[in-house]
Order: C-alpha cells, then sequence, then structure tokens
C-alpha cells in the first residue's frame, strides 16, 4: 500500500486475531487528517482493540495499515504521532499530579509547559502534588484527559471518554477534546453515547462481527 501523511488512518483488508478469535476480519478504513470518528458498537465488538492496533499496541494478524503515512509496523514512529487515552486512565500511580503530565511531555521531548494551564482546565490545581493512587477515579479521568489536551498529539484515540463520569465530567470531555479538534487533531473516540459522541466526532462507524459499517454522519 501506498501511504500518504494526508490520511491519519489508513488500513487495508486488516485481520486482527486476539487469542483464538478473529476480532476485525478483513477492514478497510481511511480517515483524513483533521476528522473526527466516533467507534460505535456493543460490548466485545472490538472498539478498544481497534484502537489498540491503531496505537500499534497489537499487530494485525494480516493486512496493512499506515498512521500519518509511516507502516503500522513501525512501532516507534506511529507511537510518536498518537496518544491513546485508556478507559482505566494509564497513569502512574505513584508520581503526582503534575508529575504524570511532565513525565508524559518528556517522552515526547516536548517542554513541560502547559503543565498548571492544564491542570487547571481539569479543576485538579488544588491536587497537582497528590500521587494518583489516592484520586478518585473521577479525578483520575480528569487528569488523563488534561494528558491528553496537554500532548495534543496529531491522532489521539479515546476509549470511552463519558464511562462513570458526572455531568460535569461529560462537559469537561465535551470541552477539552472538543479544543483538541479545533486545533486540527484527528480524533478517534469509542463511545456507547451516540448522541454526546456526535458532538466530538460527527463521522460514525459501526464495529460488530469483525467489521466496520459506516453510519449516515449525524446531523452537526
Ligand atoms: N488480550 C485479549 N486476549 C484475547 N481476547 C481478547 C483480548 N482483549 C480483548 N479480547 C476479545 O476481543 C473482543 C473485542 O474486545 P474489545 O475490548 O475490543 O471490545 P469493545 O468493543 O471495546 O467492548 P466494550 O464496549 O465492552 O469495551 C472480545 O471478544 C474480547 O473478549
Amino acid at each position: 500500500m501506498t501511504g500518504t501523511g494526508e490520511y491519519a488512518v489508513q488500513l487495508r483488508a486488516v485481520w486482527l486475531r486476539l487469542g483464538r478469535e478473529a476480532v476485525l476480519r478483513g477492514i478497510d478504513l481511511d480517515i483524513p487528517q483533521g476528522e473526527h470518528v466516533t467507534l460505535l458498537g456493543p460490548n466485545g465488538a472490538g472498539k478498544t482493540s481497534l484502537l489498540r492496533l491503531l496505537a500499534s499496541a497489537l499487530r494485525p494478524a494480516r493486512g496493512e495499515g499506515r498512521i500519518l503515512g509511516y507502516d503500522l509496523r513501525d512501532a516507534a514512529a506511529v507511537r510518536e504521532q498518537i496518544h491513546l487515552m485508556p478507559v482505566d486512565a494509564a497513569l502512574y500511580p505513584d508520581l503526582t499530579c503534575r508529575e504524570n503530565l511532565e513525565f508524559a511531555l518528556r517522552m515526547h521531548s516536548r517542554p513541560l509547559s502547559g503543565v498548571s494551564e492544564a491542570l487547571a482546565r481539569v479543576h485538579l490545581t488544588d491536587a497537582e502534588d497528590r500521587r494518583t493512587r489516592f484520586l478518585s477515579a473521577g479525578m483520575r479521568r480528569r487528569l488523563a484527559l488534561a494528558r491528553a489536551w496537554v500532548l495534543a498529539r496529531p491522532l489521539t484515540l479515546v476509549d470511552e471518554p463519558f464511562a462513570n463520569l458526572d455531568t460535569a465530567g461529560r462537559e469537561l470531555v465535551l470541552e477539552l477534546l472538543g479544543d483538541l479538534t479545533t486545533r486540527g487533531t484527528t480524533l478517534i473516540i469509542a463511545a456507547h453515547e451516540p448522541e454526546l459522541a456526535a458532538r466530538l466526532a460527527p463521522r460514525q462507524l459501526h464495529v460488530a462481527a469483525g467489521q466496520l459499517r459506516e453510519v449516515r454522519e449525524a446531523a452537526r
């Protein structure tokens, strides 16, 4: 496959096997840079697995893929382009809120600026020196959101951003991820809340039985 940087994601005939199961069965996908996409589908359909494949954390059994023009098999290059925010937030429990954000910036060789602003935007300024193991689940999700926001990777992948959040938390998700979408980031989110997700990512893809189906683009 000839890749082009005009696309954030290009998949061709991609199969993904996990254990004995074929989770993805020969899928094709084109996502232009700057597009915002929601993955819908029932529990166990393969949304998280697809996000992990795009993050080069899982390797396709067959087929080819490119992320911003880089071959999916070149994990180091792909990881420079992406950020995956998993459901469990994946923070370092013994680092403080501030240290978690600074560590993420260092990993991407970025200056340590914007951390205070990011913490303020998710209302964690008062908790900045607290180790994340002592945060509530909702606070951890907000910190993970702040990390995605401060990193602002060209391709940001977010797994179930609205799950287990109160109304204010959901508004924060809409605000911060919405901010990323206006800054040119390509955003792919997996969600079980189609109406809410459509406010961020109007192109909707349904994942089921190892296949992707385009849902009519939600009204903006
Ligand atoms: N590490 C693994 N080893 C084997 N099978 C796995 C593994 N991870 C996921 N699976 C299987 O792959 C399938 C897809 O799981 P996945 O987590 O991608 O679904 P999902 O669409 O994100 O579901 P949910 O909406 O519940 O989060 C499921 O059948 C799951 O059991």
